[in-house]
């Protein structure tokens, strides 16, 4: 669909316009009486929110991000699904799933009673998705952009079978300095250590960030709040139908590595993701449907 038709069957004057990002694909950008957002069509991913009285923005994208056709844009809220990390059966398909590259189909765009904006993108199953992941779905991303941002994926089987998912609402958020930030409700949790041969170990305290961080913790509160002094702000993340969270900073020498991440830019970002994912695996029962959801306050 062309940017005028989407702007046709889904604009919302004054508030929600469609209008052609970086290399050209196709974004979403939403400035209402609380807060601003943009969302790229193109993966399904937010990849701005910043409230009303918010200094800087809340997520964080790299300066170098790929805005190109077969790539995942590096930042904002990718979507992992159906599998977070690497290919869980070793078949050598793509690390954290098939959707942060595919341009997705907008299915409504609303202005909820107390002037919240509410945009749904989605996808089904193809002859293409089935040869790479044998089930059928439909799988859609829903963003309310208020005071408060929340992010759902919502996965129905639309199968004969019972499936399982593994997924992640993967958020990079802004910080002002990694090194004085501390990520607080993790205090007791189990975690695999994905640098340190994926050893299980128990978090002691707040998780403060001195190095490379990789890490899929088990049975988490619900609540979890990164405190950013250098920013003077605390970003609070609420939960549901998730069990697990992954928090994963690359730091210096693997950032250097990396085409899409400026060699510094380590030190501006951290990634809380809500996630099922580790032993946090959801099985879908045929005609069923699993959400995920995550609601971010800036305060
Ligand atoms: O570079 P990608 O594919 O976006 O993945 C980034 C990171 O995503 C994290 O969620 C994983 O725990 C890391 O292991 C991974 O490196």
């Amino acid at each position: 669909m062309t940017i005028e038709q989407l702007n046709a069957d889904y604009g919302i004057a004054n508030q929600l316009q469609f209008i052609e990002g970086k290399g050209g694909l196709p974004i979403i950008a939403i400035a209402n009486s609380k807060a601003k957002a943009t969302i790229s069509i193109y993966g399904g991913q937010v990849l701005s929110f910043q409230p009303s009285n918010a200094a800087e923005d809340v997520l964080f994208v790299s300066e170098k991000a790929y805005y190109q056709e077969g790539k995942a844009i590096k930042g904002g809220a990718p979507v992992c699904w159906p599998w977070f990390g690497p290919d869980p059966e070793g078949l050598g398909r793509p690390s954290h799933g098939f959707m942060r590259n595919r341009l997705w189909s907008v299915l409504g765009t609303e202005t909820t009673a107390n002037g919240d904006t509410l945009v749904k993108l989605g996808l089904t199953d193809t002859v293409e998705t089935r040869e790479i992941w044998p089930h059928n779905y439909e799988l859609s991303i829903e963003f309310l952009v208020g005071e408060t941002l929340v992010i759902s994926s919502i996965t129905k089987n639309t199968g004969s079978e019972p499936y399982s998912i593994t997924q992640a609402l993967h958020t990079y958020f802004t910080v002002g300095n990694i090194n004085a930030i501390q990520v607080l409700g993790l205090d007791g949790a189990n975690y695999i250590d994905k640098v340190d041969e994926m050893t299980e170990k128990q978090q002691d305290g707040a998780v403060t960030i001195a190095g490379e961080v990789d890490r899929i913790y088990a049975t988490v509160s619900d609540k979890l709040t990164i405190n950013d002094p250098s920013l003077s702000r605390q970003i609070q993340l609420t939960a549901t139908g998730s069990k697990s969270a992954v928090v994963w900073n690359p730091w210096a020498e693997k950032a250097a590595k990396m085409g899409d991440l400026d060699d510094l830019e380590y030190l501006k970002f951290v990634c809380v993701e809500t996630t099922n994912a580790g032993d946090d695996i959801v099985e879908i029962a045929p005609g069923s449907t699993h959400q995920l959801t995550v609601k971010i306050a800036a305060i």
